[in-house]
């Protein structure tokens, strides 16, 4: 089959492929894709597609986010996204009762507000509704079931090179060659498998807070949850709300904050105090309203950093707990506070104050990584360590030859909005300065 004619018929119906940006420099990497969509030497590549704009890999809020900036300004995008559905973390993979932590303003997507009539705290449906009618609203469609697999720049082209693998179709890739490649596949990308002695042989249900929906399934069972981020602080609670006993690892220590204080919510308190105080002082007085509302956390086992909450989110990205109500069933003894795990054996997990004892599930509430490096031939924009931009927010967004990062800042939708209109920006201005818009 002539895939190149193929790619071609599609391109002429594809609103993405719509030649807003000038041709000029389009015609050698024609030749160039139908070369290589005919060469004997390169008969794993089902298709070889030019993309005149930008490509974006992930249909997250990040990536919808830069599309709909881009198309504010003229320029197409294309995404391409591994699931069949925008936002996959949020519709996929997370838990029932969620819902955002932090207030509506601190999460809404640049150029359209949340509807008036949301809460302050928007639940998981709502923020997915919203994200639908966003990516309505900027005439973006997704490539859905492209894994993005290994994304180059090629030297000679001057052009990013992104390989991707249709979803259940191991053997058939597709490349897509664009001048400009932006990286929006999350700090969650991948889950974070816990290295424990004899957890593989555990006699009992195994699930990591990504595939968990509700506690209902636990009702009157022993479980156990490793992690006390804000993942596992809330499924402990959903556990007790269906009647589960819950046991939570706290291998380490952990800033917990109420959720308000004040009459506030604490991070809109924070945003607020930071404008006029440094983030120690801002801090200290956190800290003080947190002693003052949950008492002193360390004497339940949840002993608290040394560095500050703010503080120690800006320096190590450990995100503070914000509090839905967890900590009061801590203290109710409705969920027990353990140590790290030293083994397990069976049914039974002995930890590190030798204390053992029998539990029918264990959840994984430890967390996720960025899955960059294992896609991305880069060795200067990211690191190899963590799959985040090695410059700290907010210079990390932009890398050399139309290399970019969106949502990578650990700073969660916030930090989208600000890379997203920056990276709009960026590719604007080039476009200008060449004519082509
Ligand atoms: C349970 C939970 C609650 C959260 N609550 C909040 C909150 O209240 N406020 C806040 O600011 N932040 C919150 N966050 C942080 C979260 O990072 C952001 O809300 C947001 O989802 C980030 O958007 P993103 O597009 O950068 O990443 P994601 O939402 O993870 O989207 C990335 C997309 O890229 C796709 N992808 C990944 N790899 C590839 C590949 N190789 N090829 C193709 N596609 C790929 C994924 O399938 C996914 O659809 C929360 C996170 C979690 C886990
Ligand atoms: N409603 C909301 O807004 C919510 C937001 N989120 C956000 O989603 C993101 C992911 O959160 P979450 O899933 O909680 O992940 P986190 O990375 O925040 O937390 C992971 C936890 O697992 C612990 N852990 C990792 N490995 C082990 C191990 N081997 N033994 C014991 N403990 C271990 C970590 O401990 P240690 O610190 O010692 O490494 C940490 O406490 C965060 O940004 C969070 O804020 C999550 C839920 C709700
Ligand atoms: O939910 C997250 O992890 C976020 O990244 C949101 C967030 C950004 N900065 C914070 C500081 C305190 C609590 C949550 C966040």
């Amino acid at each position: 089959m002539d895939h190149w004619s193929e790619s071609e018929g599609k391109r002429v119906h594809d609103p993405i492929f719509q030649p807003r940006i000038s041709q000029n420099c389009r015609q050698p990497v024609e030749e160039f894709c139908r070369e290589r969509s005919k060469g004997a030497a390169v008969t794993r590549f089902e298709r070889c597609t030019w993309v005149p704009g930008p490509i974006i890999v992930g249909a997250g809020p990040s990536g919808l986010a830069v599309a709909a900036c881009l198309k504010e300004k003229g320029v197409d995008s294309l995404i391409l996204e591994r699931s069949n559905c925008i936002a996959s973390l949020w519709q996929l993979k997370t838990y029932d009762r969620l819902s955002l932590h932090l207030p509506r303003q601190f999460c809404e997507l640049p150029l359209m507000p949340f509807p008036a009539d949301y809460p302050i705290y928007p639940s998981k449906e709502k923020f997915v509704a919203y994200l639908e009618k966003y990516a309505a609203r900027f005439g973006i469609c997704p490539s859905y079931n492209h894994a993005v697999v290994c994304a180059e720049y090629d030297e000679k082209l001057l052009l990013w090179r992104v390989r991707s693998q249709l979803t259940g179709k191991m053997e058939e890739e597709v490349e897509h060659i664009s001048r400009w490649l932006v990286v929006a596949t999350g700090e969650n990308a991948e889950v974070v498998q816990p290295e424990i002695d004899g957890l593989k042989e555990f006699k009992g249900t195994v699930v990591h807070t990504s595939a968990y929906k509700t506690g209902r399934a636990f009702a009157g069972k022993r479980v156990l949850v490793v992690g006390c981020g804000n993942s596992g602080m809330e499924v402990c609670l959903d556990l007790c709300d269906h009647n589960a006993q819950p046991h939570i690892v706290v291998r380490d220590t952990v800033h917990i904050l109420p959720r308000e204080m004040l009459g506030q919510s604490t991070f809109g308190l924070s945003m607020w105090l930071l404008k006029w105080f440094p983030v120690h002082v801002v801090d200290r007085i956190l800290l003080l309203v947190a002693r003052t509302m949950l008492g002193d956390t360390a004497r339940l086992g949840l002993k608290r950093p040394t560095v500050g909450p703010l503080e120690l989110k800006s320096l190590s990205g450990k995100t503070p707990v914000l509090d839905v109500g967890t900590f009061a069933k801590i203290r109710s003894g409705d969920i027990k506070v353990y140590p790290g795990i030293k083994k397990i054996s069976g049914q039974q997990v002995e930890f590190l104050d030798t204390r053992s004892e029998d539990f029918d599930a264990i959840v994984l509430a430890t967390g996720y990584k960025s899955n960059v490096p294992f896609w991305l031939k880069d060795r200067e924009l990211f690191s190899d360590k963590d799959g985040l931009p090695r410059k700290a927010f907010p210079n990390g967004w932009k890398g050399e030859g139309g290399l970019y990062s969106v949502g990578l800042t650990r700073r969660g939708l916030m930090g989208t909005s600000v890379d997203a209109r920056r990276i709009a920006h960026d590719i604007e201005q080039q476009l200008s300065a060449e004519g082509k818009l």
